[in-house]
C-alpha cells in the first residue's frame, strides 16, 4: 500500500468503532499507532492536521535540513513579544505534517544523562528513571555500527550494548563529515572536554561525534512517519486521517457534585470546512505536541478556570497546571567567518545551480553535502566552563527552592555530571539576526543552556469582541466565533530570562558564550576560523599604540561582555517541554498527568509527547521523545491487561 495515498475520507473515519483515537500524527503518536495496532484486535485512529508526505527533498534530504521552517508543513507559531529578548518575538516551528517535528527537525539523535530521568523519578514519576527508560530507549532505535577505520577516523564511537538492535529507528554515523568537525575533537580535548566514547551510556559530557536519525541505505530522514507508520500502513485496524484537526475532546460526565467524573468519548474533528465526532470506546490519546496538547486540552475545558472563562470555554475540569511549566532550550547563534573555499549549506541556498548538482549527487550515490549534517556535539558541566568564581557568584544568586521541581532541579547546578551547557559547531549562517555578505562562507557556533530556570507557559487567548480581528495566520474561511479555537494560535509566552530565575540562566550564558567564542579561538578549528562577525569581535588596540596598561587583546576577549548580545539575538534551539506535565508525588497540584500518563480526573484520557517532561533534559529530545511514545504503548497495554508489567519490553528491550 502507498503510504501517501489516503486510506479514508474524513466521514468514514467518524463511522469506526475506534478502541482508542490518537490526536496528532508526530513523534510519539506514531509510535503508539504503531505498537497498539500491532493487535489485531485494536483499532486505532489517528487524526493528524497536516498532509501525508514522503517524498519531498525538502523533508527527505538530510543536508536539505532547515529549510522547511516557514513553509507548508510548519505551523509557523510565534511566541508574544519577550521582555527578556529585548521585546523580540520568536519563531516556533513546529511539524505540521504526518510525523510531525520528526519530519522537520535535524535529526541529531542523542539520549541524555541518568540524572534526567532519574529527577523525574526522584519526583515521584515512578518508572521513568534511567534504568525504567532504558529498555524503551532500545525498543525504538537500531544502532547501524560505524566500521572500526570509520571510528578512528571521525571518533564516531559507540557501546553497543547501549543500543537498540531491532527498533524501527536506524541511527547511523553519517559517512561524509564538514571540514570544521575534522577538528572538533581535538579542539575541545585542548580544552580539557574529553572524547566521550559512551554518550549513550548515561552521561554526554565531553566531545562527541553525533549519530543522526538517517536511513543506513537511502541515506534519507528517518521520522515517526517513515519509521513507524510506513511498515504498517497496511495494517486494517489502523487509520490515519490526514488534513484534518481535531477540535475539542468528547468529554462525558457521570454523576454530580462529589461523584462527578469525566469520561472521554471521542475527539471532533474538523476537515474540509465540515465538522465531525469520532468515538473511541478506551481511551483518547493527545500527542499534539508542546504547543497543542495544553491548547486541545484547554479547548476541551480542561485547565485553569480563569483562563477558560476568560476564552469563554465551559470549565469541566479544573486544572491551573495545564500549559504551565513551560521549559526551553535557549540558543545563541555565533558567526565566523571560514575560508571560501569551503561550500555549506547557505552556498547551495544562494546557488540553484550548485544545489541542483548536489542534488543529483545525492540522489545518484547518496553523497555529497546534501548527505551531510552538524554532528560536532559536547555537553560541558558548569564547572568546566565558567571560571570556580563566577559560578559561585551566579548559585549565590539561586533563591531558596520553593518547590520541589526547584529543590531536584538546583542539585543538579552543583552535579559536576550535568552537561548544562551544550555546544555544536556547523556549517552555514545560522542566526535570523545576520544577514552575510554574498560570497562569504560562514560557521556557526551554538550555545544552547539545556537546565533552564525561566518557566513560561502557552494558553488559549482570551475571547475575541467584536473589534478583534483573526490573525493574518489564521486559515480560516469561516467567520470569527467568539470563543479560540484550534484555528487561533495559543498565547506562547516562554518568559526568557524573566526575574525571579531567569536573570541567573543569562548570567549563565553570558559566560558560557565566552568559552563558547575560546573553542573557535583553539587549534586546530582556530586556523580554520578567518574571523568573528556576529557579534563582531571587540575593537582591538591599533598595532602602532604604546604599551599601556589596558587589558591584551586575548585578555579582552575573555572578558568581553556577550549580555546585551544575547538580549538581542538568542533564539529557541526548538525544544518546548513541560506543559502538560506529569505531577509524580505532587500529584495535580503541579501537574496535569499521573506517572501512567492519565489525564488528572478524567478517564479514558492521556497525554504522551514532549509536554509530559516535567523537567528539561541536557539532551537534544527526540529520542526522548520517541521512548515515552513507546513506554505510553506500554503502559496503555498495561492498564488493559494485554501485556505484564515489563510493558512488553523483555530482557532485553527489543519486545
Ligand atoms: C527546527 C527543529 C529542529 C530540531 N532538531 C532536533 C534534532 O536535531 N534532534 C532532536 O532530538 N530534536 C530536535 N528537535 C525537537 C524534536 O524534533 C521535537 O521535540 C519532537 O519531534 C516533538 O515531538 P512531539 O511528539 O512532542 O510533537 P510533534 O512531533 O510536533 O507532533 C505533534 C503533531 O500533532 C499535530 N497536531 C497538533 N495539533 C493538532 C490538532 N489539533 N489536530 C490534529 N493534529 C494536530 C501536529 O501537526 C504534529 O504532527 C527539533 C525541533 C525543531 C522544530
Amino acid at each position: 500500500m502507498d503510504p501517501s495515498t489516503p486510506a479514508i475520507t474524513p466521514s468514514n473515519f467518524s463511522n469506526v468503532p475506534f478502541d482508542v483515537l490518537i490526536v496528532g500524527g508526530g513523534t510519539a503518536a506514531l509510535v503508539i499507532a504503531a505498537r497498539l495496532s500491532a493487535l489485531p484486535s485494536i483499532t486505532v485512529g489517528v487524526i493528524e492536521a497536516g498532509p501525508k508526505s514522503f517524498n519531498d527533498p525538502v523533508i527527505t534530504v538530510p543536508g536539505r535540513f532547515g529549510e522547511s521552517l516557514g513553509g507548508e508543513y510548519d505551523w509557523k507559531f510565534e511566541t508574544i513579544p519577550q521582555a527578556g529578548l529585548n521585546g523580540r518575538s520568536l519563531a516556533w516551528p513546529r511539524g505540521r505534517v504526518l510525523g510531525g517535528t520528526s519530519a522537520l527537525n535535524f535529526m541529531t539523535w542523542t539520549r541524555g544523562n541518568r540524572e534526567d530521568f532519574d529527577a523525574w523519578e526522584a519526583l515521584g514519576n515512578e518508572g521513568w528513571g534511567w534504568d525504567a527508560m532504558l529498555p524503551y530507549f532500545k525498543k525504538t532505535e537500531t544502532l547501524h555500527q560505524s566500521s572500526a577505520s570509520h571510528q578512528a577516523t571521525h571518533q564516531s564511537l559507540f557501546t553497543a550494548h547501549d543500543h537498540g538492535t531491532q527498533g524501527p529507528v536506524p541511527t547511523v554515523y553519517l559517512d561524509e563529515f564538514s571540514e570544521p568537525h575534522r577538528h572538533w575533537h581535538a579542539t575541545l580535548n585542548a580544552l580539557g572536554l574529553e572524547t566521550n566514547k559512551n554518550h549513550f551510556s548515561g552521561s554526554n559530557i565531553g566531545a562527541f561525534t553525533s549519530l543522526v536519525s538517517v536511513h543506513p541505505t537511502t541515506r534519507t530522514r528517518v521520522s515517526s512517519a517513515t519509521a513507524y507508520y510506513e511498515p504498517c500502513a497496511g495494517r486494517e485496524n489502523l487509520y490515519v486521517l490526514t488534513n484534518a484537526t481535531a477540535e475539542k475532546i468528547e468529554l462525558e460526565k457521570n454523576g454530580d457534585g462529589e461523584g462527578e467524573e469525566w469520561v472521554a468519548k471521542g475527539v471532533w474533528y474538523s476537515c474540509n470546512g465540515e465538522r465531525y465526532l469520532a468515538h473511541a470506546s478506551r481511551e483518547v490519546i493527545v500527542c499534539a505536541g508542546s504547543v497543542q496538547s495544553p491548547q486541545l486540552l484547554e479547548l476541551s475545558g480542561i485547565g485553569n478556570p480563569d483562563i477558560l472563562r476568560a476564552a469563554g470555554i465551559p470549565v469541566k475540569v479544573a486544572n491551573p497546571n495545564v500549559g504551565e511549566n513551560l521549559q526551553e532550550h535557549m540558543m545563541t547563534a555565533m558567526i565566523y567567518e571560514l575560508p571560501p573555499t569551503l561550500t555549506g549549506p547557505d552556498q547551495l541556498r544562494a546557488n540553484p545551480s550548485l544545489a541542483q548538482s548536489a542534488q543529483t549527487q545525492f540522489k545518484t550515490s547518496q553523497s555529497g553535502i546534501y548527505a551531510t549534517l552538524p554532528c560536532a556535539l559536547s555537553y560541558a558541566s558548569l564547572a568546566q566552563v565558567l571560571p570556580p568564581d563566577t559560578l559561585t557568584t551566579i548559585l549565590k544568586d539561586l533563591p531558596p527552592p520553593q518547590t520541589l521541581r526547584e529543590k531536584v532541579l538546583y542539585q543538579q547546578f552543583t552535579n559536576p555530571n550535568r552537561g548544562q551547557v551544550e555546544f555544536l559547531f556547523g556549517m552555514g549562517n545560522w542566526n535570523p539576526y545576520f544577514s552575510g555578505e554574498e560570497g562569504k562562507v560562514y560557521g556557526t557556533m551554538l550555545m544552547m543552556l539545556q537546565l533552564p530556570l525561566s518557566r513560561g507557559s502557552i494558553h488559549i487567548p482570551a475571547k475575541r469582541t467584536d473589534s478583534d480581528k483573526l490573525p493574518s495566520s489564521s486559515s480560516s474561511s469561516t467567520s470569527p466565533s467568539a470563543s479560540p479555537s484550534m484555528k487561533h494560535p495559543p498565547t506562547i509566552d516562554p518568559k526568557y530570562f524573566a526575574p525571579p530565575t531567569g536573570p541567573i540562566d543569562l548570567a549563565i550564558m553570558s559566560q558560557a558564550q565566552r568559552f563558547a567564542d575560546k573553542i573557535c579561538r583553539t587549534a586546530p578549528l582556530s586556523s580554520i576560523i578567518q574571523r568573528r562577525v556576529f557579534p563582531p569581535e571587540p575593537g582591538l588596540p591599533p598595532s602602532s599604540s604604546p604599551p599601556s596598561p589596558s587589558p591584551s587583546p586575548e585578555q579582552q576577549k575573555q572578558q568581553e561582555n556577550f549580555t546585551p548580545w544575547i538580549h538581542s539575538s538568542s533564539t529557541t534551539d526548538w525544544h518546548p517541554i513541560g506543559t502538560c506535565s506529569m505531577g509524580g508525588s505532587l500529584g495535580r497540584t503541579v501537574g496535569v498527568i499521573d506517572a501512567r500518563l492519565r489525564v488528572y480526573n478524567v478517564k479514558g484520557l492521556r497525554v504522551a509527547d514532549a509536554s509530559i517532561m516535567p523537567l528539561h533534559i541536557c539532551s537534544h529530545p527526540q529520542a526522548t521523545i520517541y521512548a515515552i511514545g513507546e513506554k505510553a504503548a506500554g503502559l496503555v497495554l498495561q492498564d488493559w491487561g494485554l501485556v505484564g508489567e515489563d510493558g512488553g519490553v523483555g530482557e532485553e528491550g527489543e519486545g
